[in-house]
């Protein structure tokens, strides 16, 4: 990306310290330079004018050469969202899904429709739209599943490089006869591969780097997949570098269906790693039945795992374990698995992470097991950021405020209140979420997972650009 302004955030920040624990840096500021990167970070200063004058005196930067945001009493800065799995196609369909499970749903609804972004002038549509909503909803990064077509894949990749959402675009591999529809499927295992190079060489002629728009691996999942297919794709892994992604272990149609299409593997773990696709740039989507042998391959192969809650529950897939994953030492992220998922919202996915830990909690009789097993608004917040940037190789660049990496974040809102607990202004928009007045940070910060939308997501910034502004 060429050159742009210099940036002065000014105001509240919140960030994932730890798994376990937000900073709030108050009476801060974070100055981004030309490329969007973060140059420096002060806090705890008297008032917002002297942490401006700070930043300005450390950088030997003119006043002139700054844009400045400062965010308003109520206000925070927050790292941008990470979803980590979802399928662009599928956003026409948000909301349809009706009772099916998976094996019927995607023949019934997903099949066609994405068979139907063949027509650039619908996928156009389709994916500006949903690039827009992501980006509305704080999603600074997006790890998307395209489809089976090259030119309309080309496409979702050449609107996210324009409307600045940072994004991974898979062309989806699909090669095998006896499983995927005649209508909707690769012609064989060299089409699969010679199609995802076709991809890979779009994105590499639109951004070389790969710094804003990268190609990621996708064989759809193992059912939809021949054994060369999934052989070439991993040695174009071991040749590139990219990333891969696929679903594992959503449901137990699907898990069967596996077993018998792989007799020889002794899991459905066990069928990506004997062909080479278990890596550490491997995000497996779901895992919601993964064995504790399963669970130990993951970690030991470094391979992430993508939680799609909203989708587990409404495709009755079931609940994964988030804190039994943790305690493997496998990396999670989440993801919103549209259309799987209803909502394009990571910070729904963070809500229903907490609602869906408590229903594994509730399976649980062991009280010390039961109490552990929920997740706090601290921890699906970091699943939400820096939990996903791990999953997609990020960490290093964004997921949070520190020196050296990008600026990828939103300006929240929430009800501004005066020193009575009134609210400033009743005909703003801020949502939901009412303030009283007396909330710690972190009161409100649990306010927002639970309450928030959109609506409290005023601004958004990719790479120091602005990418979302509420009007
Ligand atoms: O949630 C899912 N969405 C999909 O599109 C898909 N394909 C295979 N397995 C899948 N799971
Ligand atoms: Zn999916």
């Amino acid at each position: 990306m060429s050159p742009q302004r210099k940036l002065l955030l000014l105001g509240t920040f919140v960030h994932s310290k730890t798994q376990q624990d937000l900073d709030f840096l108050h009476k801060a500021g974070i100055a981004v330079d030309a490329h969007g990167k973060i140059a420096a970070i002060e806090r705890d200063a008297h008032d917002l004018s002297e942490v401006k004058a700070r930043l300005l005196a450390k950088l030997g930067w003119d006043e002139a050469e700054v844009d400045v945001t400062e965010a308003a009493e109520g206000q925070f800065f927050f790292p941008g969202f990470v979803d980590t799995h979802i399928h662009a196609p599928q956003y026409a369909n948000a909301g349809i899904f009706g009772k099916s499970s998976l094996l019927e749903w995607l023949e019934t609804y997903t099949f066609p429709l994405e068979a139907s972004l063949k027509d650039l002038s619908k996928a156009r549509r389709v994916y500006a739209r949903c690039i827009r909503r992501t980006l509305s909803h704080g999603t600074t990064t997006a790890t998307y599943f395209a489809t089976l077509d090259v030119a309309a894949t080309n496409l979702l990749a050449d609107l996210c490089l324009s409307m600045g959402q940072r994004a991974f675009v898979g062309r989806v591999c699909m090669d095998n006869p006896d499983v995927n529809p005649a209508y909707y499927r690769d012609a064989s295992a060299s089409d699969s591969l010679e199609k995802t190079q076709q991809t890979i060489d779009h994105m590499r002629r639109i951004d070389p780097g790969f710094d804003v728009v990268s190609p990621i691996l996708t064989p759809r999942f193992a059912p939809s997949c021949s054994a060369e297919a999934m052989t070439g794709l991993a040695e174009l892994h071991r040749q590139t570098g990219l990333p891969i992604q696929t679903h594992i272990s959503e449901n137990p149609g699907e898990i069967q269906l596996v077993a018998e299409l792989f007799p020889e593997a002794d899991s459905y773990a066990g069928v990506y790693d004997k062909f080479g696709l278990l890596t550490p740039r491997t995000v497996l989507a779901h895992a919601v039945h993964i064995s504790e042998e399963e669970a130990d391959l993951i970690a030991h192969k470094k391979s992430k795992v993508s939680h799609c809650p909203c989708s587990n529950t409404c495709l009755t897939s079931g609940p994964a374990r988030v804190r039994w994953m943790w305690d493997k030492g496998i990396d999670v992220g989440l993801g919103t698995d549209v259309s799987g998922g209803y909502s394009p919202s990571i910070l729904e996915a963070a809500r229903q992470a907490a609602m869906v830990s408590r229903h594994v909690a509730m399976a649980i009789e062991e009280e010390k097991e039961k109490e552990r097993a929920k997740l706090t608004v601290e921890e699906v917040l970091y699943l939400a950021t820096r939990g996903g940037a791990r999953c997609v190789g990020l960490e290093d660049k964004i997921g949070a405020f520190e020196v050296g990496m990008e600026w990828d974040a939103q300006l929240v809102t929430l009800n501004e209140v005066n020193d009575d607990g009134e609210v400033h202004d009743e005909d703003d928009d801020h949502g939901f979420v009412d303030m009283f007045g007396w909330e710690t940070w972190g009161d409100r910060v649990a306010k927002w997972v639970y309450n928030g939308d959109d609506r409290n997501t005023k601004r958004v910034w990719v790479k120091g650009r602005l990418v979302h502004r509420r009007k």
